[in-house]
């Protein structure tokens, strides 16, 4: 396969440079024919493929008929590259996301872990009115207050931060944090405030009734780390200005 390699052990990420042309094949492998498409985004398709006898994940970023192809070719090298960078960030500090398996910056694709379990936008579906499930339900809402902490604390912005793109492994009923297409690195306590203003928007809208699930992330979140109270203060005025522009336009 014509790809960078990109070799995650828990620690380290390699992305290696291509081998010379003439020892690789220029036939790219169409993932339609070797996978099974699970979930078409704005930017990307998602396929159920197999990997040497392993179960896999491909996202692949496809172009952009508007783009010149050359920054097209760019933005989505770009993209791959601080999706891969956050993934393993995440991975060293403890936090569930997929294994990294490949990197393929050639056809803008990554190969990585395919996760058993379900999001957990549906399993609150299922369970958010099932008295046998609240124990379990606040367990998780504090563990995602917790690893969100822990991921801001490392400056990084997850940039889409919903119940769609966190699993729960069907094994250990673990949280894992997927998606990253759209994280960055940044300091800011703005760009952190609006992280969680953007998952509290998420719970609003999918999850009647979450609020108080939303708190007990919140309280989560607020034990991480000194600054994270810092965080919470500036999501008050950023629900403010949210406000304002739902009433003014
Ligand atoms: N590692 C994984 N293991 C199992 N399922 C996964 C994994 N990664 C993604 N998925 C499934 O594929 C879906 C789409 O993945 P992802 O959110 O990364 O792609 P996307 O194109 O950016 O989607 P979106 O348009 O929702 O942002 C997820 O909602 C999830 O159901």
């Amino acid at each position: 396969m014509d790809a960078n390699e990109c070799n995650n052990s828990e620690n380290s990420t390699t992305i290696t440079k291509q081998a010379p042309s003439s020892t690789i094949s220029t036939k790219v492998v169409k993932l339609d024919e070797i996978g099974i498409l699970i979930s078409q985004g704005a930017e990307a398709k998602t396929y159920e493929t197999d990997l040497y006898g392993l179960k896999c994940i491909v996202k692949e970023r496809f172009s952009k008929a508007y783009r010149h192809p050359t920054l097209d070719q760019k933005i989505s090298a770009k993209r791959i590259l601080q999706e891969v960078r956050s993934l393993n960030k995440c991975k060293k500090k403890g936090i569930q996301v997929p294994s990294l398996y490949l990197v393929d910056i050639g056809n803008n694709r990554i190969y990585m872990e395919f996760i058993k379990g379900e999001t957990v936008k549906h399993y609150l579906y299922k369970n958010q009115e099932s008295i046998d499930h609240q124990d379990q339900i606040i367990l998780t809402m504090k563990e995602l207050g917790k690893q969100v902490g822990i991921i801001h604390e490392m400056n990084v912005i997850h940039g889409d931060l919903t119940t769609s793109n966190m699993l729960l492994r069907e094994s250990t009923l673990e949280l894992v944090f997927i998606d990253f297409g759209l994280s960055y690195t940044s300091n800011s306590v703005e760009d952190k405030a609006v992280d969680l203003y953007v998952l509290e928007r998420a719970f609003i809208s999918t999850h009647p009734n979450s609020e108080q699930l939303f708190q007990t992330i919140l309280s989560a979140y607020e034990l991480t780390s000194p600054s994270s109270k810092i965080v919470i203060q500036k999501l008050n005025q950023v629900r403010l200005r949210g406000r304002k522009k739902t009433c003014f336009g």
